[in-house]
């Protein structure tokens, strides 16, 4: 159990404007549940976040001991409403930054545990006029577990959506506008009944140009954001598909660019199934947290 009677330090950054507080505790010390998490996340009475990281050692937490060979770091990934997710594109992403800025990795090719197992990172150096170098994760391969004839509902409209899992689960609908998917306050409906016991992330998707797309995402956890990693990966999966141009099948790497409202994300397939996602994460606070807030 850690002292936290003097505060607790935090960094907050983003990327693509899908921000996160990190908490670092290397030695798996804290105790943070789901209204500490909430409280710290939130926008007005809180620092805010969409998500939480916190950073701990591998071999420090049972959730990631039998990846401490591979990875000494362990991403705790929290959405703002404290609950867990297996997985988050932009987190680790802004995690290797953090262990880059905190000198605890040097850029380069670094490996970081998450709860969907162990992901390679390449955060690249950074540019003579100090421009944070981006950064590349290996996201694995996606999985398409169906059924066929999931729908996404909001509003009056309704369209048909893709069930893709990237570690976390996804619906991506391909919509006529992205204004069609209203305030998305709510979590949109989806149907049939049953497809996503945990809950989901939805992504509504319109064509840009060849090999480009823009998507809106209602996350589960987080409400709308302004980006999610893993909300890319799978709406460029799925117009991979939609567009007969999967790696499986032509042998080729294919690379689409996904606009989200807080930035650009570009995401490559390649003919083994693995998607990689590249983009900007930088770190743009410190500080320290009232013990009060922690509860
Ligand atoms: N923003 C993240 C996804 C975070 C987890 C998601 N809300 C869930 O519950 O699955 C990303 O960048 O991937």
């Amino acid at each position: 159990m850690s002292d936290l009677s003097s505060g607790l330090p935090f960094l907050k950054g983003h990327g693509t404007q899908n921000d996160f507080v990190i908490v670092p505790d290397p030695d798996g010390l804290l105790d943070l549940g789901p209204a500490a998490v909430a409280a710290v996340c939130d926008r007005r009475a809180g620092v805010g976040g969409d998500g939480l990281l916190r950073v701990v050692r591998s071999a420090a937490d049972p959730a990631a001991a039998a990846m401490a060979d591979e990875a000494e770091w362990f991403m705790d990934y929290r959405n703002s409403d404290g609950s867990i997710a297996e997985m988050c594109g932009n987190g680790v992403r802004v995690f290797a930054r953090y262990l880059v800025h905190a000198g605890l990795a040097k850029p380069g090719p670094l490996a970081v545990a998450t709860r969907a197992g162990v992901r390679r990172v390449h955060v690249a150096a950074d540019a003579a006029d100090g421009t944070p170098g981006e950064v590349t994760v290996d996201m694995g391969t996606a999985r398409l577990p169906g059924p066929d004839g999931i729908e996404v509902a909001v509003g009056g409209h309704r369209w048909p959506a893709l069930n893709v899992n990237m570690g976390n689960p996804h619906a991506v609908a391909f919509v006529e506008d992205l204004a069609q998917a209203g305030n998305l306050y709510d979590a949109p409906a989806t149907s049939p009944a049953g497809v996503y016991p945990e809950g989901v992330n939805v992504e509504f998707v319109v064509d840009r140009g060849p090999r480009h797309v823009a998507m809106r995402v209602h996350e589960r956890g987080s409400g709308e954001t302004r980006s999610c990693g893993t909300g890319a990966c799978a709406v460029a999966v799925a117009a991979i598909r939609r567009d007969g141009a999967d790696p499986a099948v032509t042998g080729e790497a294919v690379a689409y660019t996904v606009d989200l409202p807080g930035g650009r994300l570009v995401i490559e397939e390649f003919p083994d199934g693995r998607v990689a996602m590249t983009g900007p994460a930088v770190i743009v606070a410190a500080g320290t947290l009232d013990p009060a807030l922690l509860g």
